[in-house]
């Protein structure tokens, strides 16, 4: 997937939230780090057609992120934060097969293509639990397979190894690793991109280094002691 940002800025009452932004983005892993409030996740939501830009634009695979979000929805999934808001249905492979809906399958396809959303994280004995039944990490696993389940051609994954213990952390760091799918993911948990060959670091709504993990690691960690 090819992502271009084209002057793409965003401006909440006269302060901008992202500076005008020109970048082409088209790699299998991209991580995303930067301090609070730096724009991470506004740089995140204008490729998902979730904020629209104020100034410039985002194309991706040559659409626009606005005017054709329709076309766009279903190819991009967004994992949210708080992952247990994004499951609303009361049973983990209900919600998952929500995502179906729009394609009007019969009740085994359905069945068939939630078994292997569920399988492929591991999780398939969590199908008749309730959210609030699951623990953190298992809850970013239903979250990651409700997404996986619509078959979209990137995933970005906001803060998901946030309030994970160290194993939960291992077990959405093995699964984001294991996507054949491109990632984008936005992290405050440094291990979680420490491998990624593309690093941008958001420094009050600018990119300040966009590259391999390491050197981008060492200019974050400048920019939090500046
Ligand atoms: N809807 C909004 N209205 C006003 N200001 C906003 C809005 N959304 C974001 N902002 C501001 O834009 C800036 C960037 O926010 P953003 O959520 O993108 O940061 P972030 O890097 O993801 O932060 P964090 O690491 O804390 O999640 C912040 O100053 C924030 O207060």
């Amino acid at each position: 997937m090819q992502i271009i940002f084209d002057g793409a800025t965003v401006r909440h009452d006269a302060r901008e939230a992202i500076h005008p932004l020109t970048l082409s983005l088209d790699d299998h892993r991209i991580g995303v780090i930067g301090l609070n409030g730096s724009g991470k996740t506004t740089f995140a939501r204008l490729i998902a057609g979730l904020t629209v830009p104020s100034d410039g634009k985002v194309m991706i695979d040559g659409l626009d992120s606005v005017a054709d979000a329709n076309t766009l929805r279903g190819r991009i999934g967004f994992i949210f934060q708080t992952p247990g808001n994004q499951i609303i249905l009361p049973i983990v492979e209900d919600d998952i097969a929500l995502g179906l809906k729009p394609l009007k399958l019969g009740k085994a396809e359905i069945a068939a293509r939630v078994e292997a959303a569920l399988s492929r994280l591991g999780i398939a004995h969590l199908a008749k639990r309730r959210p609030h039944e699951l623990s953190g990490g298992e809850l970013q696993l239903a979250a990651l397979a409700a997404v996986l389940v619509t078959a979209p051609s990137l995933v970005i994954f906001d803060e998901p190894t946030n309030q994970l213990d160290l194993k939960n952390r291992a077990v959405v760091e093995q699964a984001i690793a294991a996507l054949d799918e491109s990632a984008i993911v936005i992290s405050h948990d440094l291990d979680l991109v420490a491998t990624f060959p593309r690093v941008l670091v958001f420094d009050q709504g600018r990119i300040a280094f966009d590259g391999p993990a390491q050197q981008a690691i060492a200019r974050y960690r400048e920019i939090a002691l500046r």
